[in-house]
């Protein structure tokens, strides 16, 4: 007790910054928030982060009942998410969900904030300053009342930001919304866009999909659109991609000068890897169970052998489109580790046929959800047939693995156009997916002469991504400049 108190008071007396981080509530947002909170707190900052009530309970589900205690300098808290009850084991529905954060969790955050800056019960220094999510904007209310800084994080790729950002555009100029259902199968999708800043090879159809819409008052594009004309208020944006892969609409958005500053710093799991993380390597920010045996069954393969299947946490798919990739995988004779989430398969459990699942039993693994990270960073992993969300991505680009993309939704469209154009890492499958197409494309990937350019591409932008994060290197600089020039700058 009398230790706990001691110990509570050199807290309040350390006068530390204190940073509150706040994650848009789903798996891609969180993961990469968690991440910069670590690194925060390991350049001094006392850390609080607040996850939604429905995410922390997910967290203690999948991570073990002690996974939230946090330490005395690094805080979990919670706030509401305005939703009714739903399974707990399954992705919240999207819109629902940005409609109901915008509308109803200000309050709560406010309160949260006002809880935290009593110090004399809250026991934790005054809150300086607050990273949000970018698609959390309301916290930017809270941020102007308390007259702190607050940083913007687009967890996005920034070439998906910039096709966000266009969204208001695309309504003035009419191409949105579509006349009727006939313009997404008459060939509009197809046209260029080539007046966004820095895009090149850029057509509607590889803008973020909310577009696709004959509705006028499109909720997601309504929200989207709302979000982006927030960036203009934020004290700085930061974004988890590097200098080097996204230079040229990177410059475009730069010299804009009614943007705040804007800050590179991925691919953030290379600059977390390199530093103690002061005993917060227990946390994590899974929301499913890991399954570890994937990776020892891994171990069991030759080098460069086996084909990684996922399609991340929000992504789902028909029954039979579901049947169709796995007679693909099973067709292509290839080796594969597939990791299908519980909820994959639109109103149904996931059913793979049982011939397939007796034809490959030899050289298939299933999983529900594994320690994705190290997957694509083991030397048995040849290639991913990903949705390309820009998390899966940056992940693959640091363990150089080429990609097939099936982009589901969202600024997938946007990643998979750039992994496949302007990066060269990777092959597009049709939305409307066929096994013969799954079979050719995963036999080019592992064995054709297209396969091995997108490889030798893909080490390359290995290269330059732990380029970037090394001392010295874009990414590894600009976190410390987001500490110093923009988190610290009030506290001077
Ligand atoms: O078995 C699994 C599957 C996924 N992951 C992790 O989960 C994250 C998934 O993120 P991402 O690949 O970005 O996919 P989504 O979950 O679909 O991400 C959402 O958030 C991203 C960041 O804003 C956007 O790029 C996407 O379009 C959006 O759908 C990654 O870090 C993966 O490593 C695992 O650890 N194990």
């Amino acid at each position: 007790m009398g230790d706990r108190a001691t110990e509570e008071e050199s807290i309040i007396m350390s006068k530390k910054p204190h940073v509150v981080c706040i994650p848009y509530p789903a798996q891609g947002h969180v993961s990469p928030m968690m991440k910069v909170a670590k690194l925060l707190h390991y350049k001094g900052f006392h850390v609080t982060f607040v996850n939604t009530e429905f995410n922390h309970q997910r967290l203690l589900n999948s991570r073990g009942p002690d996974s939230l205690q946090g330490l005395p300098d690094f805080r979990f808290e919670t706030i509401p998410d305005g939703l009714p009850p739903s399974d707990p084991n399954a992705t919240q529905d999207i819109p629902s969900l940005c409609v109901s954060t915008k509308k109803t969790c200000l309050e709560p955050f406010r309160n949260l904030l006002s809880k935290l800056n009593d110090t004399s019960s809250s026991k934790v220094p005054p809150v300086t300053c607050i990273v949000s999510d970018g698609v959390m904007s309301f916290t930017l209310q809270a941020a102007k009342e308390l007259g702190i800084p607050e940083i913007l994080f687009w967890t996005t790729s920034f070439c998906g930001f910039a096709g966000y950002m266009h969204y208001p555009h695309l309504v003035q100029r009419g191409l949105v919304p579509l006349k009727d259902e006939s313009y997404l199968t008459n060939g509009y999708l197809d046209t260029p866009i080539d007046w966004i800043p820095g895009m090149k090879d850029i057509r509607f159809r590889d803008l973020p999909s909310f577009v696709r819409t004959m509705d006028p008052n499109d909720v997601m594009v309504n929200f989207a659109s709302g979000e982006v004309e927030n960036v203009y208020k934020a004290t700085a944006l930061i974004f988890n991609t590097f200098d080097a892969i996204e230079e040229e609409v990177l410059d475009a958005f730069k010299s804009q000068l009614s943007l705040p500053p804007i800050y590179t710093i991925g691919p953030l799991q290379l600059l977390v890897n390199q530093i103690s993380q002061n005993g917060l390597q227990s946390l994590g920010s899974n929301l499913w169970k890991e399954e570890p045996e994937c990776l020892k069954w891994l171990d069991s393969k030759e080098p460069n052998s086996v084909v990684y299947v996922n399609f991340g946490s929000i992504t789902v798919m028909t029954p039979q489109q579901l049947v169709e990739f796995a007679w693909g995988l099973a067709n292509s004779n290839h080796t594969f580790l597939w990791v299908i989430r519980p909820d994959l398969v639109v109103g149904d459990t996931a059913v793979l046929p049982p011939e397939f699942v007796e034809e490959t039993k030899e050289r298939g693994m299933l999983a529900s959800w594994c320690p994705q990270e190290d997957v694509l960073n083991h030397p048995a992993i040849a290639g991913f047939l990903t949705h390309s969300g820009w998390n899966s991505t940056l992940e693959t680009i640091c363990g150089g693995v080429p990609v097939i993309c099936w982009p589901f939704f969202a600024e997938q469209q946007t990643n998979c156009r750039y992994s496949c154009v302007h990066w060269g890492i990777g092959m597009e499958i049709d939305n409307n997916v066929k096994r013969d197409e799954v079979e050719k494309l995963v036999r080019e990937l592992m064995e054709g002469e297209k396969g091995k350019e997108m490889k030798n591409r893909a080490m390359e932008w290995k290269k330059r991504a732990h380029e970037a994060a090394a001392p010295g290197g874009s990414s590894y600089v600009n976190m410390d400049k987001i500490v110093n020039e923009v988190l610290l700058s009030n506290n001077n």
